[in-house]
């Protein structure tokens, strides 16, 4: 079974993923790092003329070997990402690991933001995670608090915005949600009932297909 989980920043579609995954007892890639890992291996070079070629460059040699690195958590991560998000030969050279991760034997769960349009379109089911662009914030924001960050709420709130704006308009994107994507609002659910709602709408879509569930680990 494929799980597809798309969605804009801070949207829980990670946390949901990895629950997910959990769940159903399959793999998980959080397909943001490898956009988060190229921005990061360029970051010096961010103002330089050759910005995209080095990216590009960056991409086809990545080592999706080292994506655990906490570096890639930054907000400064997460923005480079989304400028290096936006060059063709930088999606397509990530292509092909997320799509092989995809068709592993048994399935696998991939969350990002064209997972169920362009890497998995025959996904066996599409989530498309949302949530008001406040709470949003201050999800990320407490996220950022935990790890010992100080954090300007003001300044976040139009950061995660202009990347938000900067994905959904990217032309190389394909981040809206699939025709056949399931939409799951998190702003009023907390993590543990936005799951429960997941789940639902996985086994839902599973048995409307007369599909069988991978073993669930519930008791
Ligand atoms: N439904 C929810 N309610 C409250 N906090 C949440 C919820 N879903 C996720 N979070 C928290 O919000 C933060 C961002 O979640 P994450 O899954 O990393 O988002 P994304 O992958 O969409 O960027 C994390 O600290 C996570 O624990
Ligand atoms: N499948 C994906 C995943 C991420 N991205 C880009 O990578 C950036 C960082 O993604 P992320 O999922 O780690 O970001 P958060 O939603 O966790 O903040 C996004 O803002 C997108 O620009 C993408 O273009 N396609």
């Amino acid at each position: 079974m494929i799980i597809a989980v798309d969605g804009p920043a801070a949207s829980g579609k990670g946390t949901l993923a990895a629950g997910l995954a959990r769940h159903y007892g399959l793999p998980c890639l959080d397909t943001g790092l490898l956009y988060r890992a190229v921005g990061h291996a360029v970051e010096a070079h961010e103002d330089a003329p050759d910005f995209e070629a080095r990216a590009i460059a960056a991409a086809q040699g990545l080592d999706t070997g080292h994506l655990d690195n906490p570096e890639l958590t930054t907000a400064r991560a997460g923005s480079l990402a989304s400028k290096v998000a936006v060059i063709g030969p930088v999606r397509r050279a990530l292509f092909a690991f997320q799509r092989d991760f995809a068709l592993q034997p048994g399935g696998a769960v991939l969350d990002g933001r064209d997972i169920g349009t362009v890497i998995c379109p025959e996904a066996d089911v599409k989530l498309f995670i949302d949530a008001d662009s406040k709470a949003r914030m201050e999800r990320r924001a407490r996220q950022l608090e935990a790890r010992g960050v100080k954090v300007d709420r003001y300044a976040l709130y139009h950061q995660i915005e202009e990347r938000d704006a900067r994905d959904r308009a990217n032309p190389n994107g394909g981040f809206y949600p699939a025709k056949d994507a399931h939409l799951l609002d998190t702003t009023l659910l907390d993590i543990e009932a936005a799951l429960r709602a997941a789940v639902a709408i996985v086994d839902g879509a599973m048995a409307r297909k007369g599909r069988p569930l991978p073993k669930a680990d519930r008791p």
